[in-house]
């Protein structure tokens, strides 16, 4: 089975090429193979005896481009190479690097990009410390405005590794070729944006190295929670698959709840529930088939409906109101120890008043599904959870103190556990971006659960199959196709 693709942050990076240097491959060779792979990846784009043009930075991302510069000379490319700072500066494998070059350094500030037919960023990597200025951001001006294909070295420079954000000005790369893993900067927007096609060179650093130094950032794909989706066996009754119940909003907020219960059903919970405000009875009976539906009297109906406990999954949240009420709703259901999703309302609700969450999900499997703005307003009095610049230190933070998965909605959805694992969404579509496209999501994530998947592959299984059934669907998606696309899906995943 493939094993699930650990992303580095650039300082576990870091220490993993350290560790790399320690168990025996000096710097110099990593670098010569980083180089290799960049010449390679450039021989596939441009065409033979082409022009390439290679802008090279003052850190051991600069040695790289110097490595692949000396190469593509040698295989017959017409090279030309521009520096960033001064030749008397380099130092160390760059300086040994920068040796292998016979051309001229003329200063990156001064070479044409025009009449390259690629153009190779090898300014800066992880290294990169400051907002860009002066020449360096002169020089990615000009790369930019050309026009031409550029292929970016570990990352696109200007790109800050560990957040994805552009720090003042960034390389827009058609290309780029990482090293040993993945960065953040490849998967969070708008770093993933700016990378153009990924590809991840093997430099010789093992998986054991990585896995030591990094191991628990994943990109989220099947290999991460595959072993945890549920498949009937023969034998199998619908009480084994769980019983969702989904809370119902009034009688002119009702729809949202029966998405969430549709993709629960679909998802395989052996049966769903929704409890629905007697007021809102009548119009929920209209629409529902396959799914059960119950009154529910605020939170001492949701109490007395929680005594069986055959009902082991709860999603809360979508369109309840934003009132005192629903706040006794989700601390009854905290009570009631069952899986608990909790999104939209459940949450804006607790608006600066995150402190009722800490702690609160600790022993029970929880799902939080805040989008950007539900997360600031839960956590407005929270700085240590609200400032950090990079998604993945958020999603982490929050999920530290609540004791629930948190799982950061958008075009990066981040799901983080409270034990520190976290996986980075990107198989989604801006097609998702429509109403009632997130109660699917709680929906898929508590008929998982329901079945006895733990919250984290839940959530991360829940976050994927949502995104794989809208990127199937594309264009004219709405949330009453997700899930109807569900069964495609899984049936892809489980053959
Ligand atoms: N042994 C290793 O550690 C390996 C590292 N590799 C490469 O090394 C890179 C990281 O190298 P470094 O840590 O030297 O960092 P970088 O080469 O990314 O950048 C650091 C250099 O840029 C300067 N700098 C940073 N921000 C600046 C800004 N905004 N404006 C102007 N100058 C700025 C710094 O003063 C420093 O000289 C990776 O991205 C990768 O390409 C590869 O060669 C593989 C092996
Ligand atoms: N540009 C995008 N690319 C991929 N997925 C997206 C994008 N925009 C939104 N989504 C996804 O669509 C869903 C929207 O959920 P949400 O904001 O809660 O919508 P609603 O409240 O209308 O149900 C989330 O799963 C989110 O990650
Ligand atoms: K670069």
């Amino acid at each position: 089975m493939t094993a699930p693709e650990l992303v580095l942050t650039p300082s576990e990076m870091k220490q993993a090429d350290r560790e790399a240097i320690a168990s025996g491959i000096p710097g110099i060779e990593l670098m010569r193979r980083a180089g290799r792979a960049v010449a390679d990846a450039a021989e596939k784009i441009a065409s033979s005896g082409g022009r390439i043009v290679v802008a090279a930075g003052p850190g051991l991302n600069g040695g790289d481009g110097f490595i692949a510069a000396a190469l593509l000379a040698e295989r017959g490319y017409r090279v030309s190479l521009g520096l960033l700072g001064s030749l008397d500066h380099l130092t160390g494998d760059t300086l040994e690097a920068a040796r292998d070059w016979r051309g001229e350094t003329p200063p990156a500030e001064e070479i044409s990009f025009h009449d390259a037919d690629l153009i190779v960023d090898a300014l800066f990597g992880t290294g990169l410390a400051r907002d860009l200025e002066g020449a360096a951001r002169l020089v990615v001006e000009r790369m930019n405005a050309s026009g031409k294909p550029i292929l970016a070295v570990d990352l696109p420079s200007g790109i800050d590794g560990s957040t994805g954000e552009v720090r003042g000005l960034a390389v827009k790369a058609t290309h780029t070729v990482t090293f040993a893993a993945r960065k953040p900067c490849h998967l969070l927007m708008p770093g993933r944006a700016f990378s153009g096609t990924v590809e991840v060179a093997d430099i010789g650093i093992s998986r054991e190295i990585l896995a030591a130094k990094g191991g628990s950032l994943f990109a989220n794909h099947p290999p991460l929670w595959l072993h945890a989706l549920p498949k009937p066996g023969l034998m199998s009754h619908k009480y084994e698959r769980g019983h969702t119940l989904v809370a119902s909003g009034g009688a002119t907020r009702t729809g949202a709840a029966r998405l969430a219960a549709r993709a629960a059903l679909r998802v395989g919970s052996g049966l769903v529930t929704v409890a629905s405000p007697p007021e809102a009875l009548g119009v929920n009976a209209a629409h529902l088939t396959a799914i059960m539906l119950r009154g529910c009297d605020g939170p001492e109906g949701l109490h007395a409906i929680l005594q069986d406990t055959r009902f082991n999954s709860l999603v809360l949240g979508p369109a309840l109101g934003i009132h005192s009420g629903t706040r006794a709703m989700v601390a009854v259901a905290v009570q009631a120890r069952r899986s608990l999703v909790l999104d939209a309302d459940a949450l804006t609700s607790f608006e600066g008043m995150a402190s009722e969450f800490r702690g609160a999900f600790r022993g029970a499997p929880a799902v939080l599904t805040p989008h950007d703005g539900e997360f600031s307003r839960l956590f407005k009095d929270h700085p240590d959870i609200l400032d950090p610049a990079s998604k993945i230190e958020k999603t982490r933070r929050a999920a530290a103190y609540t004791g629930a998965v948190v799982l950061l909605k958008g075009a990066d959805t981040v799901i983080a556990a409270p034990d520190g694992r976290t996986a980075i969404n990107e198989n989604g579509t801006p097609y998702l971006a429509t109403a009632g496209s997130g109660d699917t999501l709680c929906g898929l994530i508590a008929g998982l659960m329901a079945q006895g998947v733990p919250a984290f592959e839940a959530a991360c299984a829940g976050v994927w199959i949502h995104a794989e059934a809208g990127a199937s669907f594309g264009p004219g998606l709405i949330a009453e196709d997700l899930a109807e696309l569900v069964p495609g899906v899984l049936r892809n995943l489980l053959k």
